[in-house]
């Protein structure tokens, strides 16, 4: 961890498709994070505000990711904006990509650049404004609901490494007018760690993708966040499903932006931009 002699943090901030994270440096894994330290970083009035914390940490120091030193130089501890740790962060991963490339701390390769995390090793490749991971693929496991104010909204439960609540809003409801200020009701015996819940609504087509889908997130951890890459994903493997369709590409609008998601029989590639925005010191976390 790098620490000025006053005891500050340096951070850099960055999001993807408006998904914001603040990026700790913290090579030998030195940081004490506990979960109040990351809930008063994110805090957007008190802090330097995000969705959650990228911990930049050498595989070999952390206990989660020394496995897996062997595969990739670098492990990404995302913690979510109230302190808890999720298995996989999509867009994360494609923002810590865009850190270790800009810091130097990796050097751009003609391959996929691997990046170890708590659902294993991610790939990325970077592409102008554009980091694409790939992950593993989303794994559809079954039936289940969602409550939202009043409502119930079935849906599908979807396994990206991080579990998923797929529930597409029937016709005659508005998913701009959701009210996600609150968290949706799930079935603590289908997702006993907590879901992420997605809700979507079939979108014009568009050239040169097979779907094109709207989607809304309560994030696990964070509240509604203007984008989740693991979410697209698990969104696609359903529009894909619901399509009878085991591959393809799907665009999928965010209320930050567009993420495009590609499945292939054994793999699942997360693209959209991925930008760094600022840097500074944290003096008093
Ligand atoms: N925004 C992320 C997902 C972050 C983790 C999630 N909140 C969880 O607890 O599983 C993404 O881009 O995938």
């Amino acid at each position: 961890m790098r620490l000025r002699d006053d005891g500050g943090v340096e951070f850099t901030k960055g999001h993807g498709t408006g998904n914001d994270f603040v990026i700790l440096p913290d090579p030998d894994g030195a940081l004490d994070l506990t979960p109040d330290l990351v809930a008063a970083i994110c805090d957007r009035r008190r802090g330097i505000g995000g969705d959650g914390v990228l911990r930049v940490v050498r595989a070999a120091k952390h206990p989660e990711g020394v496995a897996l030193a062997g595969e990739a130089e670098w492990f990404m501890d995302y913690r979510n904006s109230d302190g808890s740790l999720a298995e996989m962060c999509g867009n994360g991963a494609r923002v810590f990509v865009r850190y270790l490339l800009e810091a130097g701390l990796a050097t751009p390769t003609s391959g996929a650049l691997p990046v170890a995390t708590r659902a294993g090793i991610v790939r990325a490749r970077v592409e102008g404004d554009a980091v694409a991971v790939e992950m593993r693929r989303p794994r559809l496991y079954g039936a289940s609901a969602a409550a939202l104010g009043g409502l119930t909204l079935p849906g599908t439960a979807v396994d990206v490494g991080n579990p998923h609540l797929v529930c597409p809003v029937s016709a005659g409801l508005d998913l701009a007018g959701l009210d996600l200020t609150r968290a949706p009701g799930y079935d603590p015996a289908v997702f006993p760690a907590g879901v992420n819940v997605e809700f979507t609504a079939v979108a014009e087509p568009v050239d040169g993708v097979d779907a094109h889908v709207l989607m809304r997130v309560y994030e696990r951890g964070s509240a509604e966040t203007l984008s989740c890459g693991t979410g697209a994903c698990a969104v696609a493997a359903v529009a894909l499903h619901e399509a009878a369709r085991e591959v393809g590409t799907v665009a999928v609008d965010v209320p930050g932006g567009r993420l495009t998601v590609t499945l292939a029989e054994d793999s699942c590639w997360l693209s959209g931009p991925a930008l760094l925005i600022a840097t500074g010191t944290l003096t008093r976390p």
